[in-house]
C-alpha cells in the first residue's frame, strides 16, 4: 500500500522553510505529491548560537545560505520515491540552478544506478520565472577558518596544518558522535557543532520498503558548515576532500557514477559558484587537501600521534543507528586506510590504532584484490585509486616489518607484472589537479611536502 502510493508520486516540492534565531533551530519542509495524495517531511537543523545577535547584513547572508541548504537537503526525501518532477519554490539564479541540478543527478548517480532509475540522471528542475534579488557581497576571507571535522585522518591533517600555520582554526561538525567528540578533545581546540534531525518518517518509509540509497551527504554538511561560519562571523569553511574523490567508480548509460561525487572538485566549484551568486560569499569554502592523494594524506597523518586512540575513518562508526565504536576491520575503507598508513608507521602502532593487524589476516585478501583492481570496479566507498593501493603495496614489499605479512605476500604474488608499471610513486606523491585553495592557504608548508 505504502510503496504503491510512493510509486505514484510525480513531483517533489519545497513548501517552506524557517529559522528561529532565538534557538538556532531551522525547519525545512518537503512534500512528495501525486494523484494518491502527498507525503510531507520536515528536517530540523539546529545551529550553534553566537554570543551576540549578528548584524542584519550577516543575517541576510545566513538566510541566503539556508535557501540553498533547503534545496540541497531535500535529496534524502526525494530519493524515497524519485518522482520525475523537481519543482523549485521560487526563481533562482543560474549558478544555484546548476548546483541543484547536479546534486539531484550526479549526487544521486549511485542511487540511480543501484535502483535502475536512469531518468534520475537527467532530471531538470522546474524553476518559477521571475526576478532573483542580487545578494550583497560578503567577504569573510580573512577571518578564522571553520575546519570541518569528520573524525577521520583527513580532517585531522587539515586541522593540524591550519593550526601549525597560525590560522587558528575552529573545528566544526554536524551531529558529532563519540568519535568526533573524542577527536576534538584530542585536538584541545574548542569546537562548534550543529544538530541535524532527519525526519523519522523517512526511516519508517525505509523500513516499509521505500526506495533508498546513497546521497551526496558532503554537500549537505558543507552548506551547514558555511551557514554556521556566517552566523558566527568566521571565515572560509575548510574541507579535507582529496584528489581521488573526483574520480568515478564506473560509467553507466554514458554517465559517470561516483560514490564520492559531492566530495569532488566539480561539486566544490558548483557550491562555491552558487554561494557567490546566491549569497554573495566571495571565499566561502574550499578543500585544503584537494591536490593530494589519499596515500600522501596518510603520510602526513602518520606524523601526528595524539589522535591514535580516537581517529576513525570507518563509515560503520558513523551510522545513525547501531554504529560501531571504531574501525569495523572488515570493509573496503578499513582495508584501504590500513594499507595506506602501513608504509608510514611502525606495525605495532598501526595495529593499535585499528585494534587488529589486517595484513596478518588471510581472510582480507579478496577485499584487497578488489582495491588493487584485480577484481570488480572500485568499491562504492571512500577509497583511493587502484594506483595508490599498488604504490602502497610496493612500498610494503620493500619494508622488513611488512614484506612477510601473509596478506602482503599473497597480494604481491597476485598483482600481474604489467600492473606495477601503472603505479607511479611520483604521481601519487606530487600534488596535482584543479583546486580552489586561496593564496593564504596554498602557502601552508605542510600541504606542500
Ligand atoms: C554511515 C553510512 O555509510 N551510511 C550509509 C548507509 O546508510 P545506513 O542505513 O547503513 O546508515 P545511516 O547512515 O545511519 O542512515 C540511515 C538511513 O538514513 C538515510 N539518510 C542518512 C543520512 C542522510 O543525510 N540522508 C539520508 O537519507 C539513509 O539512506 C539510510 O536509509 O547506506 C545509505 C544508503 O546507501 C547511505 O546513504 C548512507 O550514507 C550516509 C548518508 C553517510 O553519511 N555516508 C557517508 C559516510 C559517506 O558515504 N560519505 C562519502 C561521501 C559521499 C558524498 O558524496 O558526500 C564518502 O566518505 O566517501
Ligand atoms: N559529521 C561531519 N561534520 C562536518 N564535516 C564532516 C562530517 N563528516 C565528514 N565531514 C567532512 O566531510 C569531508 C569528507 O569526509 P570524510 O569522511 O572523507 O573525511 P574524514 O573523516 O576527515 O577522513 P577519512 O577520509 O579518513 O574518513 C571532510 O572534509 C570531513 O571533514
Amino acid at each position: 500500500m505504502l510503496n504503491g502510493q510512493l510509486r505514484q508520486m510525480d513531483a517533489f516540492n519545497f513548501p517552506s522553510h524557517s529559522v528561529d534565531l532565538a534557538t538556532g533551530e531551522a525547519s525545512f519542509d518537503y512534500a512528495l505529491t501525486g494523484p494518491g495524495g502527498e507525503v510531507r517531511f520536515t528536517e530540523v537543523i539546529t545551529f550553534p548560537l553566537p554570543a551576540s545577535r549578528p548584524d542584519d547584513t550577516t543575517l541576510a547572508t545566513f538566510g541566503r545560505v539556508l535557501e540553498l541548504l533547503h534545496l540541497v537537503a531535500g535529496v534524502s526525501y526525494y530519493k524515497a520515491a524519485a518522482p520525475r518532477r523537481l519543482v523549485l519554490p521560487k526563481p533562482l539564479g543560474e549558478a544555484a540552478v546548476a548546483l541543484v541540478t547536479a546534486i539531484y543527478t550526479k549526487g544521486l548517480a549511485e542511487y540511480a544506478f543501484r535502483n535502475d532509475l536512469p531518468y534520475v540522471l537527467e532530471l531538470v528542475p522546474e524553476v518559477p520565472a521571475g526576478e532573483v534579488a542580487i545578494p550583497a557581497a560578503y567577504d569573510n576571507s580573512a577571518r578564522r577558518p571553520l575546519s570541518a571535522v569528520g573524525g577521520g585522518k583527513d580532517s585531522i591533517v587539515s586541522l593540524e596544518a591550519l593550526r601549525a600555520a597560525g590560522l587558528d582554526p575552529v573545528p566544526f561538525s554536524v551531529n558529532p558522535n563519540r568519535v568526533i567528540v573524542a577527536v576534538n578533545e584530542a585536538s584541545g581546540l574548542s569546537p562548534l557543532a550543529a544538530r541535524r534531525r532527519i525526519d523519522p518518517a523517512l526511516f519508517e518509509l525505509n523500513a516499509a520498503g521505500a526506495r533508498n540509497g546513497h546521497i551526496p551527504v558532503t554537500a549537505i554538511n558543507s552548506l551547514i558548515a558555511v551557514a554556521t561560519s556566517v552566523l558566527h562571523g568566521l571565515g572560509p569553511v575548510v574541507m579535507s576532500n582529496e584528489r581521488s574523490a573526483s574520480d568515478p567508480n564506473l560509467v553507466w548509460n554514458g554517465h559517470e557514477i561516483n560514490h564520492q561525487w559531492s566530495k569532488g572538485v566539480e561539486a566544490e566549484g558548483l557550491l562555491r559558484a552558487a554561494l557567490a551568486g546566491h549569497a554573495g560569499l566571495t571565499e566561502p569554502y574550499f578543500s585544503l587537501l584537494r591536490q593530494l592523494s589519499e596515500l600522501h594524506i596518510a603520510r602526513l597523518f602518520a606524523r601526528h600521534t595524539r589522535y591514535d586512540n580516537v581517529v576513525t575513518s570507518c563509515n560503520a562508526a558513523f551510522k545513525l543507528h547501531n554504529a560501531t565504536a571504531r574501525w569495523c576491520g572488515n570493509c573496503p575503507k578499513c582495508r584501504f586506510v590500513f594499507l595506506a598508513l602501513a608504509p608510514f608507521m611502525p606495525r605495532e602502532r598501526l595495529a593499535g590504532i585499528f585494534g587488529a593487524d589486517l595484513l596478518a589476516d588471510p581472510a582480507q585478501v579478496p577485499g584487497y584484490l578488489e582495491l588493487l583492481g584485480i577484481d570488480a570496479h572500485k568499491p562504492f566507498e571512500c577509497v583511493g585509486e587502484v594506483e595508490e593501493s599498488l604504490v602502497a603495496l610496493g612500498l610494503l614489499a620493500e619494508q622488513e616489518q611488512w614484506r612477510d605479512a601473509p596478506v602482503v605476500r599473497a597480494l604481491v604474488a597476485a598483482v600481474p607484472p604489467e600492473a606495477w608499471a601503472t603505479a607511479s610513486r611520483s604521481d601519487v606523491f606530487t600534488p596535482s589537479g584543479p583546486h580552489y585553495i586561496p593564496p593564504t592557504y596554498s602557502r601552508i608548508p605542510m600541504i606542500r611536502d
